[in-house]
């Protein structure tokens, strides 16, 4: 038997659409695996009755056929579904982990980058790796369709508050603007420039002001009930960037330093002002996933 954690991740932080990522130190899914001979699979926790158990419609279903490596698969989510905060991804990131752990495959983290992504075609419709190379390899990571995905470390104290509504990445992709002018793209590869810039020296500030993306976050920001009031709010307690994370219904902040705390209650108060429940997690850029 063999258990491995896989921590939440948030993609795109604005500017870096499809591309950007970063490892959450918290929340994470947690995948226990055990040889059998066809794929089972179980699921407790967090949102746990929206998660079918047949392998053909869970992501860790995918993730074993990729590897060869049936198993009776407990997942025990951490990171509620359809939240931003890429779950179906940790649960894919953890199951590929321990299933190359007790098959002996011998696979690197970046090994397991296309192998997790197979996993998230069977939600979003493509294989897409902005959430599984963050959960997998930690830190920031850039994600390229050609050339498999870069990783840095950082230091950075984040906030990503989840409000108590479903927004289905399925759906938010449907919203996602097909073209944009060439001042939206001289304005977003500068904003993501210094956003990557901002990562590789820890900077809040420069994170904070490379989040801004002109394209797709304002058509995503309709579908999250009280965005503008939350983004304000955290503006006002002291967060340097604020963003939609991954597809949404999450809200991302940078706060600046000591003031992480206070982004989070603002943040909560403002879906509060707009009728919605949210909670608040105070984290930081984290460790990839690992066997535990
Ligand atoms: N192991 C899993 N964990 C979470 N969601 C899963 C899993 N397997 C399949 N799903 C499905 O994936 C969808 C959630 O994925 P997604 O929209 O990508 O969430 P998130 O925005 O948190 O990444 C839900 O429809 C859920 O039923
Ligand atoms: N790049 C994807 C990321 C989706 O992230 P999730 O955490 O919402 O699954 C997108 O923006 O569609």
């Amino acid at each position: 038997m063999v258990t491995a954690r896989a921590p939440a991740t948030s993609a795109n932080l604005g500017s870096g659409f499809d591309t950007f990522g970063v490892a959450l130190s918290h929340p994470a899914d947690t995948v226990t695996v055990e040889r059998a001979a066809e794929t089972t699979i179980e699921v407790s926790g967090a949102g746990a009755r929206y998660i079918p158990t047949d392998p053909d419609e869970n992501v860790v279903g995918a993730v074993a056929d990729a590897l060869d490596a049936p198993a009776h698969i407990h997942i025990d989510k951490g990171v509620r579904p359809s939240s931003g905060l890429g779950s179906s991804a940790a649960s894919a990131a953890a199951a590929a982990v321990a299933l190359n752990d007790l098959y002996d495959r011998g696979y690197s983290a970046h090994d397991l980058v296309p192998v997790a992504a197979e996993g998230e075609a069977v939600v979003s419709g493509e294989a897409h790796a902005d959430n599984v190379a963050p959960s997998l390899l930690g830190g920031f990571t850039v994600v390229r369709s050609d050339d498999g995905a870069t990783s840095v470390d950082t230091d950075l104290p984040l906030v990503a508050c989840l409000p108590e509504v479903v927004v289905s990445t399925r759906d938010a992709r449907r919203v996602v603007p097909e073209s944009l002018t060439m001042a939206e793209h001289v304005e977003t590869v500068g904003n993501a420039a210094t956003l990557a810039a901002g990562m590789c020296r820890s900077d809040p500030e420069l994170v904070g002001r490379g989040m801004d993306d002109p394209v797709v976050t304002p058509a995503r920001a309709e579908l999250i009930t009280g965005y503008a009031g939350v983004r304000e709010a955290a503006f006002e307690a002291g967060a340097t960037g604020v963003t939609v994370s991954g597809a949404g219904p999450s809200v991302l902040a940078v706060p600046k330093p000591g003031r992480r705390r206070e982004v989070a209650a603002a943040m909560v108060e403002g879906f509060a002002d707009a009728g919605v429940g949210a909670r608040a997690y105070q984290t930081e850029v984290g460790r990839g996933a690992s066997v535990l």
